[in-house]
């Protein structure tokens, strides 16, 4: 498979101002003058996904909704977030859709405060479940979980921009032959057509 080109036109599939602003900060840096480009689509996981795959499926199902939806784009980004029943942790996956080139990479996984776990754990969705326990309108949108547990140090923007900037490797390096054929896929990550 021949190298992936420059993208021109990158869709996202959530029009979450956090998911939304890590992208252009992000795809902007690397590519001067790229089109970003917003769209609601479905992840086809519950809306609180819990574990690695679940996450995983969310994050790469909303990507290819995003390139379906966004005519002429030539790579989407789905970015989903997670609980991750093994310590509780919270997670954060971006996976690219670049027409037959894949690649998923995560950000900072971090562990929750008990009240936290007990109210996931009895079916709570984190963003409704962290507004009624901080107080903070619409903290999903804004400083989400990172951002209230580390006093801001690290907000929900930042987060993402680590797993949108691992998942756009192949594209910035594309003389490493990520998309190789003759090298083993690890089970989670990049993957040909
Ligand atoms: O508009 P979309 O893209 O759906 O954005 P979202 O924030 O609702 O959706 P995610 O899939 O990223 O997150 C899944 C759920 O977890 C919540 N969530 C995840 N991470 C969070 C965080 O850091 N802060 C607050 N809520 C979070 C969020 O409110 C959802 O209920």
């Amino acid at each position: 498979m021949d190298e992936p080109a420059t993208p021109r036109r990158v869709a996202v599939g959530s029009t979450n101002p956090t998911k939304v602003e890590a992208v252009r900060r992000i795809a902007g840096a690397a590519w001067p003058g790229v089109e970003v480009i917003a769209r609601d689509v479905p992840s086809g996981v519950s809306v609180q996904p819990v574990g690695a795959a679940e996450t995983e499926a969310g994050a790469r199902q909303r990507a290819r909704h995003a390139l379906a939806a966004v005519p002429g784009a030539d790579l989407a980004v789905g970015l989903e977030g997670g609980v991750d029943p093994a310590g509780y942790l919270l997670s954060a996956a971006c996976a690219l859709d670049g027409r037959g080139r894949e690649n998923v990479a995560w950000s900072l996984r971090m562990p929750l405060p008990p009240e936290v776990v007990r109210g996931v754990l009895a079916g709570e969705e984190l963003g409704p479940l962290l507004e009624r326990l901080s107080g903070i309108e619409g903290i999903g949108r804004g400083p989400g979980a990172v951002g209230l547990f580390t006093r801001g140090l690290v907000d929900r923007t930042r987060l993402w921009e680590m797993a949108v900037a691992g998942a756009l490797a192949p594209w910035l390096t594309p003389q490493w032959g990520w998309f190789l054929r003759d090298e083993p896929a690890p089970a989670s990550g990049r993957r040909s057509t």
